[in-house]
């Protein structure tokens, strides 16, 4: 199949997996910065990893509910492209960041069921992209990088006002499907490409972006 899906590998953390990443193709690399999850990275980290990443691969910065500190301490250290909220934050706290640091913006919405569709609409004239995920199963659960999926048809035949991006659960196995049923002109993976939470797989990366082409 020939195919110009975009792919997004999130959660990077070590030179070999960024690598990967960029020889297998993908567009964007990740980088968390959610102290909890097993993927943080601090700023410092992040910086040295960005060196690796080749232009053309773009640096998305991932934060939940973060602070202006934080953020700050991000925007003085590492050279990103894209920053992706995935935590509760609010279409004028979406705006505010875009403005004050100058990046676009990808907002990560949870999806359950259909009750929670109309929560992509909120985001439109205000974020560059939207991450479609599944919503966290519990409230205690990490906001994202879970490896649960949502049932895609709630977002078959969608019409979408933004560039979006549909992640949650995508593996080798399944991602070909996920796009031709929902039509994904971009995906993100994390877990689907690990052999253990936060330890990336080389093959399974370069497996996932080849199981779209
Ligand atoms: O990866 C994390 O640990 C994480 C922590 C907090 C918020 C979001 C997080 N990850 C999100 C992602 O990696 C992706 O954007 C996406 O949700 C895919 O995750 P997965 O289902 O693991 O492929």
């Amino acid at each position: 199949m020939q195919s110009t899906v975009r792919v997004k590998i999130c959660g990077l953390r070590t030179p070999e997996a960024v690598a990967a990443a960029a020889e297998a193709g993908a567009s964007y690399v990740g980088f968390v910065f959610f102290p909890r999850s097993p993927r943080a990275l601090t700023p410092d980290e992040a910086r040295a990893l960005s060196v690796d990443v080749p232009s053309g691969v773009a640096k998305v910065g991932l934060l939940v509910d973060a602070d202006d500190a934080l953020l700050d301490d991000i925007d003085r250290l590492v050279p990103l492209d894209m920053l992706q909220l995935h935590g509760s934050e609010t279409p004028e706290r979406v705006a505010e960041v875009r403005t004050r640091y100058g990046l676009p913006v990808m907002k990560a919405i949870g999806i359950a069921d259909a009750a929670d569709l109309s929560l992509l609409d909120d985001f439109a004239g205000v974020a560059d992209q939207i991450l479609v995920d599944a919503k966290p199963p519990t409230a205690g659960a990490l906001p994202g990088g879970n490896g649960l999926s949502f049932d895609w048809r709630l977002i078959a035949n969608r019409r979408w006002s933004l560039p979006w991006m549909l992640a949650g659960g995508l593996t080798p196995s399944n991602v070909a499907e996920a796009v031709a049923l929902t039509g994904a002109p971009q995906v993100d993976v994390s877990s689907g490409v690990e052999s253990a939470p936060g330890v990336k797989d080389l093959s399974l990366i370069k497996a996932f972006v080849d199981a779209l082409r």
